[in-house]
């Protein structure tokens, strides 16, 4: 497979980020969707023929579904940077490296028990705390053996046989939307199918599981969900379809939110008139805020208020959006809570505690809860905003340069997880400029 071309910019590091000098006027088109392009990747290499992932997103997370998918033996080739996918024997053993990506350390495994061999997964040190371990012993009722060291997390390795006989399986998917998804994504190609049931608190993010479905059916995929926290898939074949991949409307949310803070006008292209990512909240929620927001003809245009509002937010459906959210609230003149979201601290870091600490550093006035944040008007100052490792952090701390002078974002360049060369991409929406290889905007 293709391997992406080195990012134009290299930031420096703290990154100073871009403030304009007043209202902006943009339009802007965004990379494609993480969430779609990794399951039309997954789908394709379980079809019964070869397919075309069409305008994927190439990013740290893609990229790493694709070599995970190719190490298994699937074919995956560039072709006028669509992405030809072949689906091959499955018959050698291979190391895949799971990165922080949820989907990859997710939505791997189970169709591992379709090949032939020891596959071993891995990641960086933050996804070993990433949770896993109630999807793996799922994989095990299943019929799927999976090797760790009794913590239920990274690293562990999967023993396929070749065939998976599947069935029936009860899960807490509480902590993430992804098991759900990530059993129904291979069930079709089990013996039985799967018949995934859910148990405990509610289960998050379910826009994304009704994504699952939805590419399931397109693929001819039986998929019975008409009762709450069951989801049935008949056993069958995988057919090999085309998809298009959508702009990824969660990594819109800075774009909108340099429109929303600087009571300017941004317009996002491309934007889906039916779509099941959660990033389409941002309308809703943008509105609540005070803003305009117009959907015409694929253009979404957002025009900010003088002053945001703050906004009384259950965010456990598009929990991914909190970041940017939360940092638009510390913007806003009147208080917000943000609730629902207690699994956020299972993200790429504990988001919760690091949106506390890092819009507090800034002044900001934030009590942190077990599930959410309360965040009321505070005098906000420049500093260092921190994101360990997480690209939603970096986003957040970029939309808080938006109205505060001096804000330096520590490694901005994590945002290549799922958006590739942001820095350029956000200094030109922002200064209508790039920046140069120092970081500093030209
Ligand atoms: O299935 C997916 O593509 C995703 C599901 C959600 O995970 P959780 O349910 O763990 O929140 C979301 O936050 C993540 O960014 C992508
Ligand atoms: C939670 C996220 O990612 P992942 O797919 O790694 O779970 C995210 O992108 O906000």
């Amino acid at each position: 497979m293709s391997e992406p071309a080195a990012d134009a910019a290299t930031p420096t590091d703290p990154w100073p980020a871009p403030r304009p000098d007043g209202p902006v006027d943009r339009v802007v088109s965004l990379p494609g969707s993480k969430s779609l392009t990794n399951r039309a990747l997954l789908l394709a290499a379980i079809a019964d023929g070869p397919s075309v992932v069409r305008r994927p997103l190439r990013s740290r997370d893609t990229l790493l579904m694709a070599r995970a998918l190719a190490s298994l033996g699937t074919g995956i080739e560039d072709r006028d940077g669509d992405w030809a996918v072949t689906p091959g024997s499955w018959d050698a053993d291979a190391d895949v490296d799971c990165g922080l990506a949820g989907t990859v350390m997710r939505f791997v495994p189970p169709v591992v028990g379709l090949a032939r061999g020891t596959v071993r997964f891995d990641g960086d040190p933050h996804m070993r705390q990433r949770p896993v371990g109630q999807m793996l012993a799922a994989l095990g009722a299943l019929g799927v053996r999976v090797d760790d060291d009794g913590r239920g997390a990274l690293p562990f390795a999967v023993q396929g046989t070749g065939t998976v006989a599947g069935g029936t399986v009860t899960i807490d998917a509480s902590a993430s939307s992804q098991f759900v998804s990530a059993l129904l994504l291979a069930g079709a190609r089990y013996e039985q199918g799967v018949d995934v049931r859910h148990v405990g608190k509610p289960v998050p993010s379910l826009p994304h599981i009704e994504m699952t479905v939805q590419m399931l059916r397109r693929r001819g995929v039986e998929v019975d969900d008409s009762d709450a926290n069951r989801w049935a898939v008949a056993p069958g074949p995988v057919r090999a379809v085309d998809d298009e991949i959508e702009p990824d409307l969660s990594n819109a949310a800075p774009f909108l939110a340099l429109g929303a803070a600087t009571g300017g006008r941004v317009t996002v292209t491309g934007w889906p008139s039916r779509t099941t990512q959660p990033g389409d909240e941002l309308r809703e929620i943008l509105a609540l805020m005070g803003c305009d927001v117009t959907l015409s003809g694929g253009d979404l245009t957002v025009v900010g208020p003088e002053r945001l509002s703050g906004v009384d937010l259950d965010l456990h459906d598009v929990g991914e959006l909190t970041p940017a959210v939360a940092a638009l609230c510390a913007l806003a003149g009147s208080p917000s809570h943000l609730r629902g979201v207690a699994h956020i601290r299972g993200h790429e870091t504990d988001r919760l505690a690091a949106l506390a600490t890092e819009l507090g550093r800034l002044g900001a006035d934030v009590d942190e809860r077990e599930d959410g944040l309360t965040i009321r008007p505070a005098d906000l100052h420049g500093g260092t905003f921190r994101t360990y490792a997480d690209h939603r952090m970096a986003h957040a701390g970029v939309i808080l340069g938006l109205a505060v002078d001096d804000v330096l974002v520590e490694d901005v360049a994590t945002t290549a997880k799922t958006f590739p060369d942001f820095a350029t991409a956000w200094s030109r929406a922002v200064l209508g400029t790039s920046p140069d290889r120092s970081g500093a905007p030209t």
